[in-house]
């Protein structure tokens, strides 16, 4: 079945149920090293995850690690352009569950995103990236243990598919000239727009289906957390881009209130039922006003509308989710792309989990992982729903690659995820204790030891790893 690669001999497949990971004591589970600085994570990363599974389940449960190839290592392997064989394919969709380093993707020309294509095989649709404070772990942000958000990311379509063409391309003139003498004048709302003739295009696609089995995932997991940070907030710019972005958010709001109506309440209709609660013989009309700035100056339509919303709401879910009972219920809200960013700085308390599309997911995830102390603690996983592979936030970080100095804080934790993913828990949490001694002791690689107050001597990346493991049972 493999043309170079030999699966290890002992150990068995971790197989899927309703979406749900069944996974053998002896779990064979395909890792990919990855370029640049995977060289000097992996095998740290790898020496904790063994140490931590048997000190927690003392040979009962093992990893037996199958080694395929991605990168340059698969170049090396299977020679030139190799990036991604087939074998690494195969071996990721026979056993289920993989883990990996980061894989370098060049800008402008040259191979796509082998991280992405990765996930648009496998479809794992959901990108999966908690940001956590650590406590001890030095910030640049001023309360940085006030952040606690997990963003879920779509991962499997918006500009991220690929489907572009270059300046100048014959594809790409045809095109933009369709656009410029047919579509674009058929479209009344774009006049007299036309695209520059030395333009490069990309397109844009966002579907229902992409939106809707993200946002699915996002709820169902703030049904799993605490009351207090059961929240999904739907990240988009619909404001400017409408029928991709805002048609994300308008889709997250229809999941929420027709699939999970019984455990969701949005953030407008918590405002209608609050007013209704404060004051019972509050008018519609009044309610609508508080709803609404600027309600008085609206059109008469726009304000029948909005009449219109607060009495459907009041009449729908009034006796299933008025009288304060609508505080038990996931909160759904949404909040424009570019105020997002501003508000996990100046609000970080107020969000929980943070939906979003492709790019701007990529974008707030390096943003939110720097408020905690920086990409070397960004862990991540790329959930679908027979697969998932995990690996960090971060990127190959080539100026340190061979160096033994880059933190592998991140894959550690994205390792940490894989083993919550596959229920064993108690392994974990022995790293999560692990990690925190270090870090509140100051045994830290450099890129934390730079930030301290006083800054403390920087450890190697395989010295973290080593004394992450000492600290397991502190
Ligand atoms: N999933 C993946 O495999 C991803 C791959 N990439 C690819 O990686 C390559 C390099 O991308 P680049 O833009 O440099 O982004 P990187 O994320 O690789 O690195 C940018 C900077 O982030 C900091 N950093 C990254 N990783 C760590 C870590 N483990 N510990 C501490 N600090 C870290 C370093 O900052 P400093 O030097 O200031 O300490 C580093 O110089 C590109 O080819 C890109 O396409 C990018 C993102 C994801
Ligand atoms: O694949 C890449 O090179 C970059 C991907 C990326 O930045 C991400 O997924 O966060
Ligand atoms: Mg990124």
């Amino acid at each position: 079945m493999y043309e170079k690669l030999t699966p290890p001999e002992t150990g068995s497949r971790i197989t899927f149920e309703n979406g749900e990971p069944i996974v053998p004591d002896n779990p064979i589970v395909p890792f990919i090293r990855g370029d640049g600085t995977g060289i000097d994570i992996w095998p740290a990363a790898q020496k904790v995850f063994d140490a931590a599974v048997q000190a927690a389940y003392g040979g009962k449960r093992q990893i037996a690690w199958f080694k395929i190839y991605a990168g340059d290592e698969a170049c090396e392997k299977y020679g030139t352009y190799q990036y991604l064989p087939e074998d690494t394919l195969n071996a990721i969709k026979e056993y289920g569950v993989a883990i990996k380093g980061p894989l370098t993707t060049p800008v402008g020309g040259g191979i796509r995103s082998l991280n992405v294509a990765l996930r648009q095989i496998h479809d794992l649709y959901a990108c999966v990236r908690p940001c956590k404070y650590y406590p001890g772990t030095p910030s640049p942000h001023k309360s940085p243990e006030k952040l606690d958000v997990i963003v879920y990311r779509e991962n499997t379509e918006d500009i991220y598919l690929g489907i572009e063409w270059r300046q100048g391309s014959e594809i790409g003139d045809r095109l933009i000239k369709l656009l410029n003498t047919d579509l674009i004048p058929a479209t009344p709302e774009h006049r007299n727009k036309q695209i520059p003739l030395d333009s490069g295009i990309g397109i844009k696609p966002i579907s229902k289906t992409g939106s809707q089995r993200l946002v699915r995932r996002a709820i169902k997991h703030a049904l799993r957390l605490p009351a207090k940070k059961q929240m999904v907030t739907l990240v988009h710019k619909g404001n400017i881009m409408k029928y991709t972005e805002g048609a994300f958010r308008d889709w997250g709001y229809e999941l929420a209130t027709t699939e999970f109506r019984h455990e969701c309440v949005t953030e407008r209709e918590s405002w209608i039922l609050g007013n209704k609660e404060g004051n019972p013989n509050l008018s519609v009309e009044d309610n609508a006003r508080q709803i609404e700035p600027g309600y008085d100056a609206l059109t008469e339509e726009k304000q029948a509308q909005i009449r219109q919303e607060v009495e459907t709401v009041l009449n729908a879910i009034w006796d299933t989710h008025g009288n304060g009972q609508w505080k038990t219920k996931v909160m759904v809200n949404d909040r424009i792309a570019d105020s997002i960013f501003q508000q996990i700085q100046t609000r970080p308390d107020e969000y929980s989990i943070l939906a979003t599309m492709n790019l701007n997911g990529d974008y707030l995830s390096d943003a939110a992982a720097a408020i905690v102390g920086g990409l070397g603690m960004g862990p991540g996983a790329n959930i679908g729903d027979s697969c998932a592979i995990f690996e960090a936030t971060h990127g190959t970080a080539p100026k340190h690659a061979g160096l033994d100095r880059i933190n592998p804080g991140s894959v550690i934790l994205s390792g940490v995820m894989m083993l919550e993913y596959m229920g064993w828990q108690e392994a974990a949490d022995l790293i999560k204790r692990g990690i925190g001694a270090a870090i509140s002791q100051g045994e830290v690689t450099y890129d934390l030891a730079r930030m301290m107050e006083p800054p403390v001597e920087p450890l190697k990346c395989s010295e973290f790893a080593e004394a992450i493991i000492q600290h397991f049972n502190d």
